[in-house]
């Protein structure tokens, strides 16, 4: 993308389910040429938020535009092709029997598992050469439900980039995997981010440290309120977090990485 474009635009956005509030008063706009890390504490409304940029929500007031379409004016089957969407509903939804190399073509239908569709040599060739670039072209045949978390991570990144999408959205997808598979998974995201025919980017963590360099900018999120949004060195920084997370904290930025400790 030439040119920078608005791919996500809330504005007063509130999320209210079974009487508790979610979302409160929520505006946060990203550009397409950003990659965004959303931190908060447990609760905080992560999740919640990223339904919303998903287009498998609605706020219950505010407005939500993604990639220019306004939810709930909008035929949200034909936009949820240009999300590419990992997140722990989706790693739940796929049959275990599903061969990798299946786990990321069906994304082309926007289904989980084979049935009847038909694929064409170009949408094999996109699932192998995906499985590759993250390093697991190797497991393109096993089971998804015997591959390790670190493995069905990598998986779920493919198949999220399958259909080409517009915007990423990574929940969590360094958790569960140990330190050598997480710096893996790093370096791989890391990659992605800095290049620059790659999707705009949301990624959501709990972890300073899962912060892969060349991510842009940070929203700090607490019991469904913003406490700092904006460019990743103004809006990540030891207020925030401490105010984030209800305890006094320091972050050490050690070049392009982050560590968090309690002081
Ligand atoms: N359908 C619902 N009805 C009532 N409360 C809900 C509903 N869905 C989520 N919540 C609550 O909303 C809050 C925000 O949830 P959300 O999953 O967005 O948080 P999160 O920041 O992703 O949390 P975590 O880091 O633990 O995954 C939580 O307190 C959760 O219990």
């Amino acid at each position: 993308m030439a040119q920078s474009e608005r791919v996500l635009d809330l504005s007063g956005v509130t999320v209210r389910r079974g009487g508790n509030q979610l979302l409160d008063g929520i505006d946060w706009q990203v550009e397409s040429d950003q990659r965004w890390v959303v931190l908060g504490p447990n609760g905080a409304g992560k999740t919640t938020l990223l339904n919303l940029a998903a287009a498998r929500n609605h706020p219950t007031s505010g407005t939500v535009q993604v990639l220019g379409e306004r939810l709930g004016a909008v035929d949200v089957f034909e936009l949820r092709p240009l999300i590419g969407l990992s997140t722990t509903a989706v790693a739940e939804s796929i049959p275990n029997g599903e061969k990798a190399f299946d786990v990321v073509r069906t994304a082309a239908w926007g289904m989980m598992g084979r049935w009847r569709e038909e694929y064409d040599p170009l949408d094999d060739e996109r699932a192998a050469s995906l499985l590759r670039w993250l390093g697991v072209s190797q497991l393109a045949d096993r089971p998804y439900g015997t591959l390790s978390e670190g493995e069905r991570k990598r998986v779920l990144i493919a198949r999220a980039l399958m259909t080409d999408p517009e915007l990423l959205l990574l929940d969590e997808p360094a958790a569960g995997l140990d330190l050598g598979a997480r710096e893996a998974l790093v370096a791989t995201l890391s990659g992605l981010a800095r290049d620059a025919a790659a999707p705009s980017m949301v990624l959501v963590t709990h972890h300073v440290e899962e912060i892969p360099p060349g991510f842009t900018h940070a929203l700090v999120l607490s019991a469904g309120a913003v406490v700092a949004a904006g460019p990743i060195e103004e809006a990540l920084t030891s207020e925030s977090l401490s105010k984030a997370f209800g305890l006094p904290l320091t972050l050490t930025a050690n070049g392009n990485r982050y560590t968090a400790i309690a002081t």
